[in-house]
């Protein structure tokens, strides 16, 4: 995905801010740049109030002066604009690549619109290629994988690998909320819907990368421009 693809993707969804709104920011490097881009429109004079989905988003958006609000007193959020990893034609996603999914879908479930910017390389006819971030708590981890591992088999899932991510010195990656990942080498994902509702019972599951009737449009960017996908009502 080129850079000129995830900027212009930024500034089409761009077209959608208005002045008054609250607005989620995503994380990972599409969205750095929907950041960026916003941040001028700032400095002109948009008015607008932000909540973040991860420290990095954050510490950016301030960088840039870009008002922030703090999410537990922050009113209705009215469009977050986020990156994904993955959608499928039913606009269903898979996200977490840079570990931030947990904070990404309190802030996309809770938004009024929530609009992907991509490019077409995240475009799959089924979800599963990209291996699926799960975010689990510290404690038991080893357990937790053990019961993941256990369940893709009932699902009829074989020979799965469930990897624990790893950070730059070798030991398990720790995200914001101080939890780990575990990434589900799928492959494809036959039944998105089964398998987000199993990984939800599964005691020290906190969150999955599968955002699931959450995403109201994709915006695939190009190398001159950007084309948009609605979901069908
Ligand atoms: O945890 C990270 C997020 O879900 C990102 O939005 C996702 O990984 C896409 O990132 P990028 O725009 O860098 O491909």
């Amino acid at each position: 995905m080129s850079d000129i693809a995830k900027r212009n993707a930024a500034i089409e969804a761009l077209k959608l801010v208005e002045d008054g709104m609250t607005l989620g920011l995503g994380t990972g490097s599409t969205a750095a740049f929907f950041v960026e881009e916003l941040g001028k429109k700032v400095q002109l004079g948009l008015d607008v109030i932000c909540v973040s989905t991860s420290e990095v988003t954050e510490a950016q958006a301030r960088s840039l002066n870009i008002p922030m609000a703090d999410l537990d007193t922050a009113p209705t959020i009215h469009l977050t604009i986020d990156g994904a990893d993955e959608f499928d034609p039913e606009l269903r996603l898979i996200k977490g690549g840079g570990a931030a999914l947990l904070r990404e879908k309190i802030i996309a479930d809770s938004s009024d619109m929530m609009v992907v910017i991509t490019d077409a390389s995240k475009q799959v006819a089924q979800l599963g290629a990209f291996p699926l971030p799960v975010e689990v708590n510290p404690f038991g981890m080893a357990l937790t994988k053990a019961r993941i591992e256990e369940t893709l088999e009932i699902l009829g899932m074989y020979g799965i690998h469930v990897n624990v991510r790893l950070n730059e010195g070798g030991g398990p990656l720790l995200t914001d909320g101080g939890h780990h990942i575990l990434d589900l080498h799928c492959k494809a994902i036959p039944d998105p819907d089964m398998l987000g509702a199993v990984l939800d019972q599964i005691p020290g599951v906190v969150e999955h990368g599968l955002f699931l009737d959450i995403a109201d449009a994709v915006i695939i960017g190009t190398e001159t421009g950007a084309e948009t996908i609605a979901r069908e009502e």
